[in-house]
């Protein structure tokens, strides 16, 4: 009889740093060490808007250092890739990171890689240090508008001149720690920086979230109702907090 591998292959020992995380705020350290995040961008990088049947992407041009992340927690210069969000089939639930046993009803991932250590994104998700991801909760109407004629998988358009400084809250306190891609194939490449200024979302935007669909052009309509993987454990990880 073959060794039984555990239903979810995640508890084995090598799986240890995975994503999301409930974060306990009175177990975070504040670390006087972490500086404030520096968040350099660029609005002529942004390029299209695409329905990945799981989700949409806004991608950026990363092909030179224009809009990028440094400072904060990480010790690298890292280049914005795309921006996306997760959500719920309902208002009650929808976020990836749960606060305290808060959960929010979407969350935004703005993903970058480390372009000082690494050659491109793909090189970058194999290694410890080669993404940051800012988890962020806000949106603007421009991008739910947007939606509407990304309805079917695979649909994309030019979405330019877009900025992002409207998706972020003044406050960019954040708690930080050492995780996971929150989707396949999960890779533990990722510092993320989850700021703790939750900002609120409304209820039309998610519905049009909702409407997306997973299906393509000749399918039966089937929306993405939801797409946020459950919190996993902390294991001997600790939260740092940039605020005391
Ligand atoms: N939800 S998320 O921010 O953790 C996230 C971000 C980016 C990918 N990308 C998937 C991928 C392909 C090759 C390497 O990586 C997957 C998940
Ligand atoms: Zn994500």
């Amino acid at each position: 009889m073959g060794a039984t591998v555990s239903q979810d292959d995640n508890d084995s020992d090598c799986h240890t740093h995975q994503s999301p995380i409930n974060i306990w705020t009175k177990m975070a350290l504040y670390d006087p060490f972490l500086k404030p995040l520096k968040i350099q961008y660029d609005p002529t990088t942004s390029r299209k808007i695409v329905n990945l049947g799981h989700c949409f992407n806004v991608e950026f041009d990363d092909t030179s250092d224009m809009s990028v992340l440094s400072d904060g927690p990480l010790n690298s210069r890292y280049r914005l890739r795309q921006f996306h969000f997760h959500w719920g089939s309902s208002d009650k639930d929808g976020s990836e990171h749960v606060i305290d046993g808060n959960v929010y009803p979407a969350e935004l991932h703005i993903v970058y890689w480390n372009s000082q250590k690494y050659e491109s994104f793909e090189e970058a998700a194999k290694h410890p240090d080669g993404l940051a991801v800012i988890g962020v909760l806000k949106l603007t109407n421009r991008i739910t508008l947007n939606l509407v004629s990304l309805l079917i998988q695979g649909k994309e358009h030019s979405f330019t001149k877009y900025n992002l400084a409207r998706l972020l809250p003044n406050d960019l306190d954040y708690w930080t720690y050492h995780g996971s891609l929150t989707t396949e194939p999960y890779f533990e490449c990722v510092t993320w920086i989850v700021l703790q200024r939750a900002i609120p979302i409304s209820s039309a935007q998610l519905t049009r979230f909702r409407g997306l669909l997973c299906t393509s052009e000749y399918e039966k309509p089937v929306p993405i109702m939801e797409n946020h993987r459950p919190v996993q454990l902390l294991h001997d990880r600790v939260v740092r907090s940039s605020r005391l």
